[in-house]
């Protein structure tokens, strides 16, 4: 540059400043501990501060709380446009780091442009909007994580039923953790929700984490959340995580027993610390979560062959409740399902129908591995394809599971060989996992449970037997 820019160039920053501040509702400057050490007069009277002394010296949030001047110090990085809140009011404001001649932040300056952000109608209108919808889609997360559910909801009036109610009625009135023991589809997350909502953490978030569901190089992110800057691309801000979102209500931690050893060790530290490091950060948060805990698996089993670690298994097995399978239960057959049908004709806009005694006797012989869930999917196919205002055994027939297997007259009648043995199993087997998966909503490694193989197992037999 020529010593004649060079001049020029000095003369623009110098007199920048002041004709920045002439232009602008007010400015401020703040050393590299962003104290205050400067501000304008406008900005003082626009804060309301009527002795200039009084700003001096002080650290920046005292004197305008939600200031990002430290910020900019620290990172050494500007923020061009932003609106602060101030009061009532909202400032439209701009701030910049301050460098010595080495390149080192020494301090920030910052500028109100505006005092009114309606100069900036258009950018502000549309942020507006996007914060109220922002503020609508977190009080619709907030209403979905209260549950809907009280004890009123876990249909049962049998002896087995009714002493698991009074001992989750119980377990509400503390903040101890629980394991809830149980098959699938057996009302665990029911009965935990119902815990929830009766305890004194109904107004916080029931939050549900299903362990089995997750991957597992996710499943920290997804507990601890991820500090921002820990990930690029759309993870850069960073997400919360399921304890913290938990703050003050309750994590639900299904199918506990699918959590690996590693993870298990994290889990334990958090309970007993009631702090975590969400991932990427190193620095501690914490959070006041109550923890029930529940699994289809025989915990104590994997707790004698290592596979689950019995510190942790002592920590949440506190208060343990177990429930019971359908088919221990049949006397609470006829309630439940009367409940189920007109929950399902309800949720399919359809006029609420009966049950007969003979469909209910029906239901009362089979073995329901799925349990209620099963039964629930059961009663909603016989609904969706009768038109009676009855429900009856031949309706269910239509659409329960069963592993008959074809007589042989039948096939000598059309003319057939009977099927073979391979075959006959095969059809066997066909039906079995089909009813397993369906039972589990999909869910894989469910169903292999359910039907006591390995999920590896599973899916060779979906393969050879084209399911
Ligand atoms: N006692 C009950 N009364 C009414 N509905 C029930 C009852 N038990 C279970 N259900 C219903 O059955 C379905 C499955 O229940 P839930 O998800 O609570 O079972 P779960 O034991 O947590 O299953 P999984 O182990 O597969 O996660 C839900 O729709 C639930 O509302």
């Amino acid at each position: 540059m020529t010593s004649r820019g060079e001049t020029l160039r000095q003369l623009a920053s110098q007199s920048l400043l002041s004709h920045f501040a002439d232009l602008c509702d007010g400015t401020v400057i703040v050393d590299a501990d962003a104290n205050v050490v400067w501000m304008s007069d406008r900005y003082l009277g626009r804060l309301g501060i009527d002795v200039p002394a009084a700003a001096i010296g002080r650290p920046i949030e005292e004197v305008i709380p939600n200031s990002l001047m430290r910020q900019v110090v620290e990172s050494g990085r500007p923020i061009m446009v932003d609106i602060m809140d101030f009061g009532d009011d909202a400032f439209v404001v701009t701030r910049l780091p301050l460098r010595d001649a080495g390149g080192k932040v020494v301090g920030a300056v910052g500028f109100m442009l505006y005092d009114d952000p309606r100069h900036l109608t258009p950018v502000v209108a549309r942020f507006q909007r996007l914060r109220a919808d922002l503020a609508e889609a977190e009080r619709k997360l907030v209403a979905e994580r209260r549950t809907r559910y009280s004890f009123t909801s876990f249909v049962g009036l049998g002896p087995a039923c009714a002493e698991l109610k009074q001992a989750a009625r119980r377990a509400a009135r503390t903040s101890a953790s629980v394991l809830i023991l149980g098959e699938t589809g057996t009302g665990k997350e029911l009965l935990a929700q119902s815990i929830h909502a009766a305890s004194p953490r109904a107004a916080g978030a029931f939050v549900a984490v299903n362990i089995a569901a997750v991957p597992e190089t996710l499943l920290e992110a997804e507990f601890f959340g991820v500090a921002p800057g820990a990930y690029t691309g759309a993870d850069r801000r960073g997400r919360e995580g399921k304890f913290k979102l938990a703050d003050g209500g309750t994590l639900f931690l299904d199918e506990i027993g699918d959590m690996s050893l590693a993870l298990q060790a994290k889990l334990l530290r958090t309970l007993q610390e009631r702090e975590f490091e969400p991932v990427g950060s190193n620095r501690l948060e914490t959070a006041d979560v109550r923890v029930i805990a529940a699994t289809s698996r025989d915990l104590e089993k994997m707790v004698a062959e290592g596979a689950f670690r019995a510190d942790l298994y002592y920590r949440l097995n506190v208060i343990r409740l177990e429930t019971p399978p359908l088919r221990a239960r049949t006397e609470d057959m006829p309630l439940l399902a009367e409940y189920l049908v007109e929950q399902i004709c309800r949720r399919q806009g359809i006029a609420v129908r009966g049950i007969g005694a003979d469909a209910i006797a029906r239901l009362r012989r089979h073995g329901w591995p799925g349990n209620v869930r099963e039964l629930s999917n059961v009663l909603e196919r016989a609904l969706l394809m009768t038109d009676s205002d009855l429900l009856e055994a031949a309706d269910l027939d239509r659409v329960m599971p069963s592993v008959a297997v074809e007589p042989a007259w039948r096939a000598a009648a059309e003319g057939r060989a009977p099927a073979g043995l391979a075959e006959t199993v095969a059809q066997a087997e066909r039906r079995a996992i089909h009813a397993a998966i369906e039972a589990c909503h999909g869910n894989k490694a469910k169903a292999a449970r359910m039907l006591g193989i390995s999920r590896a197992a599973l899916y060779e037999k979906i393969a050879v037997l084209g399911l």
